[in-house]
């Protein structure tokens, strides 16, 4: 769900979204804050290191705007496996090593939704427009709507769809040209998504799918640290919040709404939605729910694994002998049918269970992707992690890159090296949760399977369909190794120059 949904944009603080008064107070405590700084940087309290300094806003902006960048320095300064900080009045405690990691993601007083409100919250809440409902913002109900939509039998049936839908996609950006992936392979999860989680008729809707997918922008990037930590305050992003959400909501709402009143009932996400009884809110805030958790990290992962592959000759060319087995013992070889619909024909469960190369491929490019900060709240009451204690109500943070780019678990962790997972290295079983990608514990992602399932149509029509490379701005093979933005909350852009995947149609 939320765990790259971690990092920032550079465009993500804009000083428009910070009212005057508050940089002016920020200005002159900034001074006095980096006077004070290394007196108090290690002042202990409660036997956790407090890294507040004299401002906690100033020392928790970074927190927002360069997250990956501040909890890794503020490890490295202190040398601590646990620090503090304030975030206005909410405590915050980032936590690193084994023992911690086990707590994090075992421990049953810790809320995963009450972590992600306040300190992440791009995710549109129907409370913030006067439409609350008892179920929505509850993961076990989010979850058990989810494994219903998205079973086997399901997704068996709406692959084909699927399938139309992508080569649609793909074939309105022609024969022969170069793509920004972060743009247009985006297009496709989110088309993908709107598949899975609405109707025929918005997923036929190019023009609407559009109009969405921006507002969707607008609420990502309306998650500014003023925003999130003064909802109330009458500023842009918040004003910008509040607009898009109410609009997304009406969207969905009319669709449902033409659902429920078509005479002949189908097999689309809203309709059996509809038929297991939940009315028009909870529908909406389901969809919205699978739009925040599914289209970044499928997102995001799919365009590094296109490029990762590009990187790494040896592993290409095994995705490609598994795509061209799977085409040629599950589709009809005689017939003349354009690609994606011979891909439409062979089973989920063949994609899930008979591609362990693209399996690896995917777990090799979570691995190095996915990075951001986990989050969770101490709720019910106060937690030891090693000899110290965290006070209930405060807030846990945890970052992927403690297992995923330690490399005393991985060698030459940003190395894109599938091999690390097979007989013999097996890097990813050093250690308890040495693997994070699809989190652990007691929320592990329920998303997995469809997520996987569309980054694999993704490469598979790539590998198939395609000659494909990676280029940069002057349509070369870049002189340096794309390398992720941390930082980059929203797209995990490569950090510096952009890369491009230059492309032919091969086949029909
Ligand atoms: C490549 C794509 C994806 C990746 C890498 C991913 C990764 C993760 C991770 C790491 C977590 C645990 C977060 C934590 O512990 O704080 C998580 C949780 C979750 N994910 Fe995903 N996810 C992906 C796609 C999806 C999709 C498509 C959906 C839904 C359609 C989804 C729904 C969820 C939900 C509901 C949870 C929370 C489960 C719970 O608390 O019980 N994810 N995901």
């Amino acid at each position: 769900m939320a765990a790259n949904s971690t990092t920032t944009t550079s465009s993500f603080v804009s000083l428009q979204d910070v009212p005057v008064t508050f940089i002016a107070a920020a200005g002159a405590v900034g001074l006095l804050s980096v006077f004070f700084y290394s007196t108090l940087f290690s002042s202990r309290k409660g036997g956790i290191v407090d890294v507040g300094g004299v401002s906690s806003i100033l020392t928790a902006w970074p927190f927002f705007t360069k997250r990956y960048d501040f909890l890794k320095s503020n490890f490295q300064k202190t040398g601590e496996a646990i620090f503090k900080f304030k975030v206005l009045h909410h405590t915050v405690v980032a936590i690193r090593g084994e023992e911690g990691r086990k707590a994090f993601f075992d421990n049953k007083s810790l809320s995963f939704s009450e972590g992600y409100k306040i300190l992440m919250g791009a995710a549109p809440r129907l409370s913030d427009i006067s439409m609350d409902h008892e179920n929505i913002e509850n993961v076990s109900w989010f979850n058990k709507q989810l494994t219903h939509l998205l079973n086997r039998r399901r997704l068996d049936e709406v692959l084909p769809t699927l399938l139309e839908d992508l080569d649609r996609q793909m074939s309105s950006w022609g024969t022969e040209s170069t793509i920004d992936p972060f743009r247009n392979v985006y297009d496709l999860v989110f088309l993908m998504t709107v598949r899975m989680a609405t109707c025929d008729e918005l997923a036929r809707d190019p023009a609407a799918i559009k109009h969405i997918q921006s507002l969707y922008w607008t609420l990502e990037k309306s998650a500014t640290p003023t925003a999130l930590l003064l909802p109330w305050l009458p500023v842009r992003a918040n004003k910008n919040k509040e607009a898009a959400t109410k609009e997304l909501f009406g969207i969905f709402y009319s669709y449902i709404e033409k659902r429920r009143e078509a005479k002949v009932p189908r097999s689309d996400a809203i309709d059996v939605l509809l038929a297991d009884g939940l009315d028009n809110t909870a529908i909406v805030g389901f969809i919205l729910g699978v739009v925040f958790a599914g289209v970044i990290n499928t997102g995001i992962n799919s365009c590094w694994a296109l490029i990762f592959l590009c990187t790494n000759k040896e592993w290409r060319a095994k995705v490609q002998a598994e795509v061209n087995a799977l085409i040629a013992n599950h589709t009809n070889t005689t017939s003349s049918e354009p690609l994606h619909k011979r891909l439409a024909t062979i089973p989920v469960s063949v994609w899930e269970d008979e591609m362990p190369c693209m399996d690896t491929v995917i777990r090799e490019t979570l691995r190095i992707v996915l990075n951001g900060t986990t989050l969770r709240r101490t709720v019910l009451e106060d937690l030891g992690i090693k000899d110290k204690t965290v006070g209930k109500g405060a807030f846990l943070a945890y970052q992927l890159s403690d297992v995923h780019l330690n490399p005393d678990i991985y060698r030459d962790p940003l190395v894109f090296d599938p091999d690390r997972f097979g007989p013999g290295r097996e890097e990813d079983k050093k250690g308890h949760y040495a693997f994070l990608g699809w989190g652990a514990g007691r929320h592990p992602c329920t998303g997995m399977k469809v997520a996987k399932l569309e980054i694999k149509v993704i490469l598979a029509l790539f590998i198939a369909g395609y000659d494909f490379d990676v280029v940069d701005s002057s349509g070369n093979f870049p002189t340096e190794f794309p390398k992720v933005n941390y930082n980059d909350i929203h797209q995990a852009r490569p950090i510096g120059k952009p890369v491009f995947l230059k492309y032919k149609r091969v086949v029909e």
